[in-house]
Formats: C-alpha cells, structure tokens, sequence
C-alpha cells in the first residue's frame, strides 16, 4: 500500500494571519514540497497573488466556502493530486469563515481521499487583537478553536500581557487540549505545526458525535457578506489612502476584513492593502506582469456592506 499523503488544514477567522503563516512555510527551507489549495470568501481571489512565488503549484477554490458549496471541487482536486504524489504533502487554507469540521470530514467520509490522505493536523491561528470580538460575535471562531490540534495566538506584538492571558483563558475554555504557541508575524518553528501526526478522531467525535455521518449540518453568519470592486483605471494613491483610511475608522466595527491589489498611477508594482478591522497595513509587491492587464480588485468582507456606498468613495479614488 502507497503512503497516505499528509495534509494540514490551517484556519483561524478572517484576517488572523493564516496567508501569513502559508507564506512562511513555503518560504522556509525544509526540503519538502507541498501542494496548496487555497480557498477564499469574495467571489474575487486575492490570495493566490498574496502567496509567496514558491515552486508550489496554488490550486484555487473561490467563490464559496470551503465548507460548504465547494467541497466537492476540494474532493476533485484531492483526487487529482493523488494521481500525481510528485510532492510530500498538502497545505489547505480555509475561508477566515470556514467551520472546520466538515473540511476535516473529507479526509474520512470521501473513500478515496481517506485511502490515500492522512489529515495531519488542523492548525488554528487566532488573532490576539480581535479574537474576543470574534468570538462574541460569530461562531465559526469558536469552531476553529475547538477543532484545532494547534493553536498559533498570532499578533502578540499589539497586545499588552494582561491581554493576552485573557485570550488565552477564552481558548482554553474552548480548548483545553491544544498547544498554543504565541506568536508575531506567525513566527514559529515549522515542526511545531507540520509533521504532528496530531488528529484525533476519538477528540473530534467527542466534540461532535455525528462527525462520520455525512452531511455536516451548520449554518454560517448569513450577515456576513462580501463585495469585490474591480477597475482598470490607475488610482490615485492619495485619494486611495484617505478613503480607504476613513472608511476603515468610521466602519471598521463592520468590515471586518478588506485587502486588495491596487494599480495606483505613476508605478509600475502592485500595491497590495490589507486590513483588519480599523488596522490598516499596505505596501507594494512587486511588478505588474508585462503584458498583462492591471487590473485593481479590492474586497470587503462584513455586516451591513453598502455596496453602493463603497463602489462611489472607490470609483472617487481614479486618477484624473
Ligand atoms: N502586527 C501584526 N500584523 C500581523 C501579524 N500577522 C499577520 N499580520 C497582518 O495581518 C493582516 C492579515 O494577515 P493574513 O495573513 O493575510 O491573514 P489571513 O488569515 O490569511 O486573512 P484572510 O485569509 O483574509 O482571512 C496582514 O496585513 C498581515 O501583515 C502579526 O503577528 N502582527
């Protein structure tokens, strides 16, 4: 019998970290080679722009959540990958809104996958900053923390001691069972969240005794929504960062994640912004690909989105 493939499932809630953590494993030198599939909210895929230029090959799933409508695509391209094996193992990015279980379930309840994969690992990374609003307000945190076999408290620099501990006792109240290692930047020793052979099936039905059964029956946040904005005219950088800033202070409660990759007037690299909340970050990424379009796309992911709203101040950005 052919060695089953391990995979690791890395998840945590929307802007924690998780690309971050991605980037890292690629980047670093370890000697092994992963397939990634990475699988976004917004209908518009960032993300695999985002992802480091490594020799892994992205596999992209957009427009829907990992969780629900598409997996059956994650069932396709599992078993596509299978017939290849020309790598050591499988990275799966999730949605910041995935519930885990159901994508853990594929590596059980699928027969093929489960012969030939070993889930490995779900890794949670959780935002220090945000995580209490988080999981106030939207059970998939809660879901991420629970099915995690490792935990990643991300963001350490921009909480105080007292803050963290807090964090802390909220995931172990959730989780007494996983190893929370903290974080900056997702800096961590790579056999710390790969290599763990960590699953457990016997903890997974503790926590959710129908988890063979099949169908997964849980529904998302229907609030939570996301609106993509595209343009081919270059913005103007200025009138970008002004609005982009003032909306992020004045609506940043609601929106909780925006990124994007911006053709701004007068360079020739992809700016890419970020944001998290209020917590804005942008910087550029490199150059445009030749002879292709510059395209801007910017997404918004959060409650009470006013698409029209959010289409003028964008459109207002245009260079003259
Ligand atoms: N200050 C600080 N910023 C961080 C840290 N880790 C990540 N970030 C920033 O947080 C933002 C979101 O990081 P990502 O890695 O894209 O988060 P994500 O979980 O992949 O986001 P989604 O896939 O959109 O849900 C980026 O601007 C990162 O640079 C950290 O430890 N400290």
């Amino acid at each position: 019998m052919t060695a089953q493939i391990p995979v690791t499932v890395l998840t945590g809630f929307l802007g924690a970290g998780k690309t971050t953590l991605l980037n890292r494993i690629l980047t670093e030198q370890h000697g092994r080679k992963y397939a990634v599939i990475v699988n976004e909210f917004g209908e518009t895929g960032i993300d695999n722009e985002l992802v480091v230029d490594a020799d892994e090959e992205i596999f992209e799933m957009n427009n829907g959540c990992i969780c629900c409508t598409v997996r059956g695509d994650l069932i396709r391209i599992l078993s596509g990958l299978m017939k290849r094996r020309d790598f050591d193992g499988i990275l799966i990015e999730t949605t910041g809104m995935a519930d885990p279980a159901p994508v853990a379930q594929t590596f059980y309840v699928d027969q093929e996958v489960a012969d030939r994969t070993r889930l490995d690992a779900i890794v949670t990374v959780v935002d220090a900053v945000n995580l209490p609003t988080h999981l106030d307000e939207a059970h998939e945190a809660a879901e991420q923390i629970a099915f995690a076999d490792v935990i990643l408290l991300n963001k350490v620099d921009l909480v105080d001691a007292a803050g963290l501990t807090n964090v802390e006792d909220r995931i172990r109240a959730i989780n007494p069972y996983a190893g929370i290692l903290r974080s900056e930047k997702c800096g961590v020793a790579l056999d710390k969240v790969l290599g763990l052979d960590a699953f457990s099936l016997e903890r997974v039905l503790e926590i959710e005794p129908d988890f063979l059964d099949g169908d997964h029956d849980h529904e998302h946040d229907e609030d939570i929504t996301s609106i993509s904005l595209h343009s081919e005219t270059p913005l103007d950088p200025d009138l970008f960062n002004l609005w982009f800033g003032r909306l992020l202070r004045e609506k940043g409660q609601d929106i909780l994640r925006s990124k994007g990759i911006l053709n701004f007037a007068g360079s020739d690299e992809r700016y890419v912004i970020q944001g998290v909340h209020m917590l804005m970050d942008g910087s550029y990424l490199g150059p445009w690909p030749k002879d292709g379009l510059r395209q801007s796309k910017l997404v918004f992911i959060g409650r009470n989105l006013d698409s029209m709203a959010l289409k003028e101040g964008y459109e207002a950005c245009r260079a003259a």
